[in-house]
């Protein structure tokens, strides 16, 4: 069986897909959810020298380095953005997203709003599509938070305290979505994405298909 032909299938080219939330709001549990049933997307691994949580795993999660390393990468131009955050250094290592735009491929960042804004001054700024989630309430929120169960006390107030200053940037961003249901939410991801792959500029195999179209003689088959 042959793949029908849509604009879907033609070449074009990679986008910047940016989720940020108030911490605890699901932007992990997004990712991993579209970065499982998604092939054409990857996610840019940030650096940090936040110390790994349970379960996370260094090089899947983020590359967990040292404030020296982070120090000399940022200093070496090897980060496209980088943000101080609840204390500790983020940053985006530029080369693979270098990499994974030139062969087409959609790349997903989960950074807060200061990496978005330096996003958006960027080159890739044309192919940036950003989207802020939002909790259901502030109570969900802190009950998410507590639940996730791989912070201290500590950790998880100040991350609540934080909450309201991340939310106020939420106008900077082209799509706001509350996370009450994961499913709901991740299809209007899921449909975002397919939206913005599917803007005329960023299908550059469409002038080849449409040449090819208008050569085509229609030989209607009796
Ligand atoms: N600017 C920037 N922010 C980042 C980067 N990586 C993660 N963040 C943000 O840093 C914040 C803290 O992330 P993390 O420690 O994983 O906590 P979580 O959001 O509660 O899961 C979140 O808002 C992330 O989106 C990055 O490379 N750059
Ligand atoms: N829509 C949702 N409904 C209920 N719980 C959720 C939902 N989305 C995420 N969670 C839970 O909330 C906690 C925080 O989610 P997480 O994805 O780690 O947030 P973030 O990456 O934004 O800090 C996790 O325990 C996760 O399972």
């Amino acid at each position: 069986m042959t793949t029908p032909r849509s604009a879907q299938t033609l070449k074009r080219r990679g986008l910047l897909l940016v989720l940020s939330s108030p911490s605890g709001a699901g932007k992990t549990t997004l990712s991993r959810a579209l970065l499982a049933e998604d092939e054409a997307i990857t996610l840019s691994v940030s650096v940090t020298t936040r110390p790994p949580r349970p379960g996370e795993v260094d090089g899947r999660d983020y590359h967990f380095v040292d404030p020296a390393r982070f120090d000399a990468m940022a200093k070496g131009g090897e980060l496209l953005e980088w943000a101080l955050v609840f204390g500790h250094l983020y940053g985006t290592p530029r080369a693979p997203v270098m990499a994974a735009l030139k062969a087409g491929r959609d790349v997903l960042f989960d950074i807060d709003w200061q990496g978005t804004q330096q996003l958006r001054q960027a080159d890739a700024k044309n192919d940036l599509v950003s989207i802020f989630l939002l909790p259901p309430s502030m109570t969900e929120l802190a009950r998410r938070l507590a639940g996730r169960a791989t912070d201290s006390a500590e950790v998880v107030a100040s991350r609540m305290a934080r909450a309201k200053d991340e939310i106020s940037h939420w106008a900077e961003y082209d799509h706001v979505l509350i996370n009450d249901d994961a499913a709901v939410c991740l299809a209007d991801i899921r449909a975002i994405l397919t939206a913005a792959r599917l803007r005329r500029r960023r299908q550059e195999g469409l002038v080849d298909f449409v040449r090819e179209l208008m050569k085509d003689q229609a030989s209607p088959s009796t």
